[in-house]
């Protein structure tokens, strides 16, 4: 697919990798839908893209509410006429054990709140936007690529049920909907990504960020350019389909 003129929707547009990527897409062509929750970093994300020499619109939706994702996605092909692309980039973390136990007592459990925030972002945000993004782009007559952005942590990863959980089944999305969407001309994708340089990891503590990052074969963190680039590439690939890119500087949790 070429990048020039395509139309690619990005949740969670507002900051982050989904910043990046935008960024990204926008310097190459391609006309952005960003959204998120957050206006006023969907609004520098947009600025940023302008400046990137890109043309982008913005939505605030909430990707685990039915009604606001069918309205966004009706909303982005009714401004720009087409859509092609979908990067389903969204996420947030509530970590935490399972159980916790001291003197042989549990005294700390994962709240089903915090699985089912998890649950509800991370796996149902990017079922309803799969399915929205499909849906627009078959009664469009546009072909079209979809992206799952899950993480190394997909694996399995400690204090982390919630989130691995859901980024598994982000996962296992993507042969699903690659043989399911071919015949209407749709490829789907995964990018798995490890440890990336965000404000997150930008807060950690030097002697923890240390500790990661001696853990991490190639010996430092992944930039987020290094995630939207293998965004670029898989748009622009057209044989790629049903798999997922692991850009994780070889870490194994
Ligand atoms: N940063 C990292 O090292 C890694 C990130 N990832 C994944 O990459 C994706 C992006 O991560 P970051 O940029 O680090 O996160 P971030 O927290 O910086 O950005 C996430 C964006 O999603 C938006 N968002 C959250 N809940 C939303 C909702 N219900 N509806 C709409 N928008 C919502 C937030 O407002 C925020 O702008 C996530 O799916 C994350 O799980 C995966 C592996 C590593
Ligand atoms: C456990 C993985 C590498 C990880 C680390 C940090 C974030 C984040 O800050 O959002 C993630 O989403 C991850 O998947």
């Amino acid at each position: 697919m070429k990048l020039q003129d395509s139309v690619i929707a990005i949740t969670g547009g507002g900051q982050g990798l989904g910043r990046a990527m935008a960024e990204h897409l926008a310097a190459k062509g391609a006309r952005l839908a960003l959204i998120d929750l957050m206006p006023e970093k969907l609004e520098e994300t947009a600025a940023a893209c302008d400046k990137a020499g890109g043309d982008a619109k913005t939505y605030i939706c909430n990707v685990a509410k039915e009604e606001d994702v069918e309205k966004t996605f009706a909303a982005i092909v009714a401004d720009f006429g087409q859509l092609n692309g979908l990067v389903n980039n969204a996420g947030i973390l509530r970590d935490g054990l399972l159980v916790k136990a001291k003197e042989g007592k549990v005294e700390k459990r994962m709240e089903l709140s915090q699985w089912q925030a998890v649950i509800d972002v991370n796996l149902t945000g990017v079922f309803l936007c799969g399915r929205e993004a499909a849906t627009q782009m078959i009664n469009n007559g546009n072909e079209g690529v979809i992206i799952n952005i899950a993480s190394i942590a997909r694996a399995g990863n400690m204090g982390q049920s919630n989130y691995s959980a859901a980024k598994a089944g982000v996962s296992a999305l993507v042969p699903v909907w690659a043989k399911e969407l071919a015949r209407y001309g749709i490829r789907c994708m995964g990018i798995a990504p490890g440890f990336i340089e965000t404000e997150m990891t930008a807060s950690m503590k030097p002697e923890a960020l240390e500790r990661m990052t001696a853990s991490i074969p190639l010996k430092r963190m992944g930039k987020p350019e290094e995630i939207a680039s293998a965004a670029a590439f898989i748009f622009e690939n057209d044989y790629m389909s049903g798999r997922m890119l692991e850009v994780d500087g070889a870490l194994r949790l």
